[in-house]
Parts: C-alpha cells; structure tokens; sequence
C-alpha cells in the first residue's frame, strides 16, 4: 500500500490572447444589479486549478478546480492538503469524510467543496494505481461511445449565431446549447431578441436535433414564467439554470409549470445538496460539476439518489472527470461538450492546460478501455501563455 505523500497546486493564470465578449454576450447573475461597465467580468474564467496529489511511489494523480482558484489554492494548502498526507489513497471515502467534517463550519458549499479538486485527483491516482480508466472503477463501459452536445453559442448577431451553428453541424453533433443575451433588464424588446435567435437556431438545426437553451442565472422567477409559453414551440429539451442557484422554490414552479424542461445544479453542492433539489422537484434534468459538487465520490453517490427518481444527469462541463461518469452510469445519457475555441469566457481554458481531452468526432467522443485514471496529463504546449503561481 503506498501513501499520499504530497499534494501540489497550481495556479494557471492565462495570459495568452482572449476574444472578448460582444454586447448582451449571456445573461448572468450579475445582471439585476445596477451596473456600470462590465457586467461580464464576473463571468470569466482565464484562471485555472490544478492540484497534483504524489504517492510515496511517485504516482501522480491529477484533479482541478475552475472556480477562484486562488481562493481555492490557499484552501488546499492550508485546510484540505495536512489532512490527506499519510492516508491512503484507497481509503477514500475516509479521506472526503475527513475533509468534509473537519471543514464543516464553513466548508459545505462553494469554495469549502474544494474537496473535489483533491477527490479527483484520488480517483485519477487509483486508477493508474490498479492500471484501469476511472469508469472502471465506477462502473465500467455502459455506452459504446457518449453522445455530446455542442456548447457554445453564446449571444449575438443572428446571423453569427446562425453562421456558428451550421459551422457546428458539419460535426455531426445531434444537441446545441445556445445563450441567451437578454433578461429582465431588457424588457418585452430583450423577450423578442431572445425568441428572434432561438427561431434562427431552429431554421439552421431543424427540430431533429436536441436545442438546450441557457439563462446561467440570468432571469428570475416572474421573467421566467413569462418566457416559458413564448419558448413551448420551439420545444427546448431543457430550460438552463433561469434563477439563481438560492431560488430553490423558484426551480421548483418552474418545473412544476411543465411547459420546458429545467435544469441545473452546476451550483449546487455536495450530495445532501444535489438530493434537495431532487426531492423538490426543481430539475428535470440535474447538472452539477464534478470538480465542484465534491468529486468523483459525493457524484456517484448522486447519480445513485438520480437514478432512484429516474432524474437524468447531464454533468456540466465537457471535462474528463465529467466524461468517466457519463460512460459508468446508463443515466447520465450524454455530456456537454465544449469545442476547442480561442479562450473566450474561458469554459475551454483546460485545453490549453492539459493534453488528452477527447475530441469529438461525429457527435460522439470514446473513452479509452486502456488508458488508466482519468487519461489526462498536464501539457507544456501552452506554457508561454501562461502565468503559473505555484
Ligand atoms: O452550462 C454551462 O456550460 C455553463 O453555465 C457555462 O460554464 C457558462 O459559461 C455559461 O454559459
Ligand atoms: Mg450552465
């Protein structure tokens, strides 16, 4: 049996070019404020987490965090990496326990659930410690291959959102995720910019192809259920995260309404956390994060309270420690796939970090039988661009 010997974090600040976001690019929490300025700059991610975790036999296990990685960091160094060093690895429902319990007064929610950047890391290290890909461990092979859908098209001219989405289908991709730009603020005009380019998607993907439509906490409850009728026929397979992560209540009657679909849960965290939102009906479709919720072990544990409600889960963010899940669990159907791009609200930076991400090809992306952990390593292709506080 080997042991944890250390933990390593990094922080990876980009500092290579980046697209900036154009007029009412995505609606957003920040948006109800009364803001000068940027309204986005809360909203992009050109940092980065990584937290490598050794084993005395030199094995290397790798996890991440995009959420306030440097918050994130002085929270591993400080609370989260003393308490792992020594154990080992195997014991890993110990070790999140550990950490969990001995954080709780105020680790249970956001940055506390830090736990699983460590917690993914374990899971990459047990796997090359038993030579198996994680959804080995989890489950194994429950699809051929994983259905994905493209995840991009943030708001713009209708024509550039039309221009990107034919670009996407030539991929094969049978599912678009698609932004709106307008919210409350905006008024009957921002209704109308937003239903003008749902139209536009429609007329360029045709109703054969699954259209996901994203709010990332833009709206609220009243401009919700506004929308919800005006949005039926265009027959949306789900309406995405329309209230702030809180607005519990505000899913749930949402949800209620039956009219799309909602989903959410990217953040949202921890297992009792994930099952709130189930037992409350407030999604119809749940999406936590694995390198937020708790890692690979409090997500598993989710995917079993999911199944038993016959709750889909559709992870967010097309990332390796999402993807292993989705290929062990027949109920995570497909995943979100964010396509390589020039980093932009920064959703594709782990491209640029790490090597071994799945392409998509055809609509679908393969795991590797033989590749174990979670087949990723970190690349010294994009260093250049990089800013790496250790
Ligand atoms: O669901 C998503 O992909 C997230 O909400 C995105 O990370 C965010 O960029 C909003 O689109
Ligand atoms: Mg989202």
């Amino acid at each position: 049996m080997t042991k944890i010997k250390s933990v390593r974090t990094r922080v990876w600040n980009w500092t290579g070019p980046t697209v900036p976001p154009t007029g009412n690019f995505c609606t957003n929490a920040s948006d109800a404020l009364w803001l000068k300025g940027d309204a986005m700059a809360s909203f992009r991610f050109h940092q980065w987490l990584t937290c490598e975790i050794e084993t005395e036999d030199g094995t290397i296990g790798i996890g991440n965090a995009a959420l306030a990685p440097t918050v994130v960091k002085k929270a591993i160094d400080d609370w989260y990496a003393p308490l792992v060093i020594g154990e080992d690895p195997f014991d890993y429902a110990y070790i999140w326990e550990k950490m969990y319990r001995r954080t709780h007064a105020w680790g249970r929610k956001g940055i506390g659930m830090t736990i699983s950047a460590i917690d993914v890391a374990i899971w990459d290290l047990m796997g090359k410690l038993v030579g198996k890909p994680v959804f080995k461990l989890l489950g194994g092979r429950t699809k051929e291959k994983i259905p994905v859908y493209y995840s991009k098209l943030y708001a713009g001219p209708v024509e550039s959102m039309q221009a990107e989405a034919e670009e996407a289908m030539k991929n094969g991709y049978t599912g678009y995720k698609s932004r709106f730009g307008y919210g409350p603020k905006d008024g009957m005009a921002g209704m109308r910019e937003n239903l003008k380019r749902v139209e536009a998607l429609r007329e360029v993907i045709g109703y054969d192809n699954d259209l996901m439509l994203e709010c990332y906490m833009g709206w609220n409850l009243d401009y919700a259920k506004r929308m919800l009728p005006k949005l039926e026929k265009y027959e949306p397979r789900w309406l995405e995260e329309p209230v702030i992560a809180d607005d519990v209540e505000g899913y749930a009657e949402l949800n209620a309404m039956g009219i799309v679909p909602i989903s959410g849960g990217e953040h949202e965290f921890s297992v009792i956390g994930c099952k709130d939102l189930i037992d409350k009906k407030a999604v119809s479709v749940l999406q936590y994060d694995t390198n937020r919720v708790g890692g690979i072990t409090a997500a598993q544990k989710i995917n079993a309270i999911a199944e038993a409600a016959q709750i889909p889960v559709i992870p967010h963010a097309g990332q390796m420690h999402n993807y292993h899940l989705t290929m062990a669990n027949t109920n995570c159907p497909i995943s979100e796939y964010f396509p390589v791009f020039d980093v932009e609200v920064g959703n594709e930076l782990f491209y640029y970090i790490f090597e071994g991400d799945p392409e998509a090809v055809d609509g679908f992306l393969q795991l590797d039988d033989d590749k174990p952990g979670l087949g990723i390593t970190i690349s010294d292709k994009h260093l250049s661009n990089f800013e790496i506080v250790e």
